[in-house]
């Protein structure tokens, strides 16, 4: 077990909830955080702090299984997805969640996928080295029975060719992962910048 690993996962971990807050993205006590360390547990966030404020004793450690390693440690509500993408996609490194506007209207008012196509930002999006691609989200009703909503997110995964590297919970919020946390960072900027375009291109409509 690696404290120094531990620190450097909180560290980032509390830079990027400010950098979620900033754009506004974790309001109230909105989001959760998490990063995969070396010896195959994962740094989450606790639940119901506010994502822009942690510091250090807001990040605790679990297992793959989201069970926390210290016993009364409380971890994100949201842990099972956590935990979900990290045993599913060895190469996630970091995932990120948050509330914004742009994710909880659009999945409110579309159908089961989301589709973003001629963006010059896919490129921030695996497999689309030009913006002439395409990208559908998954959408999932939301559900707050966290192992039930981890079984629909995963049968939609196994129905895909390919699984984008994010999805979104209707009227919730949205999951992002990468490698790390600037690769995870730059998806989900890329990601809620395009959603944004997709709620003025309706406002316009
Ligand atoms: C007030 S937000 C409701 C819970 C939620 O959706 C969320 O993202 C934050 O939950 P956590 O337990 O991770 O603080
Ligand atoms: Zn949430």
């Amino acid at each position: 077990m690696s404290d120094d690993a531990f620190a450097a996962a909180t560290a980032a971990i509390i830079q990027a909830g400010r950098r979620m807050d900033r754009f506004g993205w974790v309001p109230a006590t909105a989001g959760n955080i998490s990063v995969r360390l070396p010896d195959g547990f994962v740094a989450i966030t606790r639940s119901g702090g506010h994502k822009g404020f942690l510091d250090a004793a807001g990040v605790i450690r679990v297992d793959l299984d989201g069970r926390p390693l210290r016993a009364g440690d409380r971890p994100s509500a949201e842990t099972g997805l956590h935990c979900g993408i990290y045993r599913r996609f060895p190469d996630a490194g970091a995932v990120l969640h948050g509330h914004s506007v742009p994710v909880t209207h659009l999945s409110r008012t579309g159908g089961d996928r989301i589709l973003l196509e001629g963006y010059e930002l896919l490129k921030a999006f695996p497999g689309l080295p030009t913006h002439a691609g395409a990208i559908a989200l998954p959408v999932v009703d939301n559900d707050q029975d966290i192992p039930r909503l981890q079984a629909v997110v995963e049968r939609r995964w196994d129905a895909l060719a390919e699984v984008p590297p994010g999805y979104l919970i209707r009227g919730h919020g949205v999951y992002v992962w990468g490698a790390d946390m600037p690769a995870a960072l730059m998806r989900l900027e890329a990601l809620e910048f395009m959603l944004a375009c997709e709620l003025e291109k309706r406002r316009a409509a």
